[in-house]
């Protein structure tokens, strides 16, 4: 039926249904029994299910076998697949096998909550004859959420795990738990024959010792923990962008958190190298959310990070901090790699469009991260690197920045770089709109972002590079006597490396009003395993043999200590960086300050030349000398532990290296 243009209604049959409106008037309805289709749209094509759960089904696509496969599509090749996949089970199973018992673990992939699980494959380690069951826990099966993506990560931890949301930029917010930054007094690493000799022991070192049964008994602790849970993640991955120098790590965790983290900072494999991955080179188990018990030998607190050398395993109890995973493995690599005769390094790194590459050496909170961030050049990494005899190389596949008071303005890339996929640790966000307050520190002072290094726009991959040009060492000096910047000679370099001076300043603890001088050899001396001398011999060769140049930069105080003067401003700290990649700063003019024996430039461009030497920045002179003086004792302190240790060969470095320091 079709209304006539003029508002009315054809008549029907039975001309009763409608009565001729005045004109203007809406259209009157007509019914009609003598058709008796269905009203449809059929504008929109429609759905090809049945049911919902039919539609459900039509939503996700199965992942394609990751490789075409090779050779004729015969069921032969299909069977090798599924023979793959078992293989990679029972990998996954013998990871988790208790050490006690003659099996591993039932081990099932998927999401145990997931309806569409078709019937699942199991594998145990060994299956052994058909017996009586010793224990309920052979009886059951765990779930393996193996190498999931961000998205389903995404997706595990919302559901799962208190404290994750998506912020209003897509990131992944979540927390720690109790503990928001490593716990080196927790580290333990097994003493045996070989590491008792090979390691640095003792006073100063970050390698607390316990025996090959006390990790016996945390492995235990933490298979069983992973073993009762319905799912644990397992993360297959990379460390190390030099191909030749590639382990391969396996991670078992409990959390979706712990899996997404891992996936940011280790590299990712692609499909193929995972068909290959095989049994892995070092493995991690994760049981943070379960503590030690403090009545194992060792133990003095609930939190326990052992590492194993010779298991090459590492077991976590007591500490979701997911830092400790990363942490866990530099330690593994300052082990394995200088064995290969490379050095591992606690360092940022980046190249200039020219291939110039220079290595930013620091603490904690010194600026690896935000200066090795710069748009002028690729990055090739923020915290672990390896350099080798034809050049340098990331470790990892991702970086982690701070992110107490992160601003767009002064840290762009950072900021942009907090996206879907990043991983958020203990900010504070606004409970409605999900828009982060970086100024927050409830939760911590230590708030972190993980993301891949792609999230990063010029970020060089691989991250693998030519060898270095310069050599910076940042020190964030909260005494505010140290220089901006200082030129280095090698001797110098080597003395400064060693001793790996920073500041801790007394924040908001009560009763705290001085700053606290660290020094951490190698700037890195929780991670390192062998004497520091060992890595610093190694770098003063590398530095030698390829002429870089080494400086010292100060991105802490100025114009008085902390509470009195104020930090460089990141601004100049970054025209100080410029110079000295463009190689202007090694024209410079120079002159030697007193004490420290350090060569300052009198003129850095787009910085106020009388920052350049602190002395100036002082309105209390006196004030001034008392406290270089005091910082140059506490050198000097700190380096007679290391007088009796020889670099090189005769121990003529080492003399080198003592005149190097403060003199007075
Ligand atoms: N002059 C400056 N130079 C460098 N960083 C500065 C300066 N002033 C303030 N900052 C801030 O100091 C922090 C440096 O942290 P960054 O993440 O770079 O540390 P990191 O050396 O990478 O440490 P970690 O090894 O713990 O990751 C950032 O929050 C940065 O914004
Ligand atoms: O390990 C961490 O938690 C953060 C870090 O990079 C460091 O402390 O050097
Ligand atoms: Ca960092
Ligand atoms: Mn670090």
């Amino acid at each position: 039926m079709a209304a006539n243009g003029n508002g009315e209604m054809a008549m029907n049959g039975k001309g009763a249904a409608t009565a001729r409106k005045p004109k203007g008037l809406l259209p009157s309805i007509t019914t009609s029994d003598k058709h008796h289709d269905v009203c449809h749209d059929m504008s929109a094509p429609t759905v090809k299910a049945q049911t919902i759960d039919e539609l459900h089904s039509l939503q996700k696509k199965k992942s394609a076998p990751t490789t075409p496969i090779k050779g004729f599509q015969s069921t032969f090749a299909a069977l090798s697949e599924e023979e793959r996949q078992k293989q990679q089970l029972q990998s996954i199973s013998a990871s988790l096998a208790s050490l006690t018992r003659e099996t591993g673990p039932k081990v099932v992939r998927g999401d145990p909550a997931s309806k569409s699980q078709t019937s699942p494959r199991v594998h145990q380690q060994h299956v052994a004859e058909p017996a009586i069951s010793a224990s309920d826990s052979s009886l059951k099966f765990t779930h393996v959420l193996y190498n999931l993506s961000p998205a389903e990560l995404y997706e595990q931890a919302i559901h799962y795990e208190k404290g994750s949301f998506i912020t209003s930029t897509g990131a992944l917010a979540t927390l720690s738990g109790a503990k928001t930054g490593r716990a080196p007094r927790d580290k333990r690493v097994v003493k045996d024959d070989v590491t008792g000799e090979e390691l640095w022991w003792g006073k100063g070192s970050p390698n607390i010792e316990m025996d090959e049964h006390t990790f016996m008994v945390n492995r235990e602790r933490a298979v069983d923990y992973l073993n009762s849970l319905d799912k644990v993640f397992v993360n297959d991955q990379f460390l190390n962008w030099d191909p030749e120098n590639r382990i391969k790590v396996r991670i078992v965790s409990a959390r979706a958190y712990h899996s997404l983290f891992m996936h940011n900072m280790c590299i990712r494999p692609t499909p193929e190298e995972l068909e290959d991955f095989g049994t892995p080179d070092f493995t991690i188990y994760n049981a943070g959310q379960f503590p030690c018990n403090r009545y194992t030998h060792y133990m003095t607190s609930s939190t326990s990070i052992d590492l194993n050398l010779a298991r090459r395993e590492m077991v976590i109890l007591g500490t979701q901090y997911a830092g400790e995973m990363k942490k866990g493995l530099f330690s593994v690599m300052h082990y394995l790699m200088p064995k290969r005769r490379i050095l591992s390094l606690h360092s940022g790194c980046n190249m200039g469009k020219d291939g110039d590459v220079a290595l930013f050496f620091g603490l904690s909170g010194t600026g690896k991260t935000t200066l090795s961030t710069d748009p002028n050049r690729y990055l090739i990494g923020d915290d672990e690197h390896c350099w080798t005899e034809t050049g340098v190389s990331n470790i990892e596949g991702g970086c982690y920045a701070k992110c107490i008071d992160l601003s767009r303005e002064k840290e762009p890339e950072i900021w942009n770089a907090i996206k879907f996929g990043t991983v958020l640790e203990n900010v504070v966000f606004e409970e409605h709109t999900r828009e982060v307050d970086y100024a927050d520190k409830s939760v911590t002072e230590n708030t972190r972002a993980s993301y891949p290094i792609e999230y990063i726009p010029n970020a060089k991959i691989p991250c693998v590079g030519p060898h270095p040009k310069n050599v910076i060492l940042l020190a964030c000096d909260a005494f505010g006597v140290l220089p901006p910047v200082s030129k280095l000679n090698l001797a110098q370099t080597m003395y400064h490396f060693i001793s790996g001076y920073t500041a801790l300043v007394a924040g908001t603890e009560e009763g705290v009003k001085e700053p606290r001088a660290t020094f951490s050899a190698c700037f890195g001396a929780a991670f390192i395993m062998m004497h520091p001398t060992k890595y610093a011999a190694m770098l003063a060769e590398k530095m030698q043999k390829h002429g870089a140049t080494g400086w010292l930069v100060n991105t802490g105080w100025s114009g008085g200590s902390y509470g009195s003067g104020s930090r460089i401003k990141l601004a100049y700290t970054r025209k100080i960086i410029d110079a000295i990649h463009s190689g202007s700063l090694l024209k410079a003019e120079y002159k030697k300050t007193k004490v420290f024996g350090l060569e300052i430039p009198t003129e850095v461009e787009g910085v106020p030349s009388e920052i350049l030497d602190p002395v100036n920045t002082w309105s209390n002179k006196l004030g001034y000398e008392d406290t270089l003086m005091k910082l140059a004792g506490l050198f000097k302190n700190n380096f007679e532990t290391f007088t009796d240790h020889k670099i090189g060969k005769g121990n003529e470095l080492t003399e080198e290296i003592l005149a190097a320091g403060p003199n007075f």
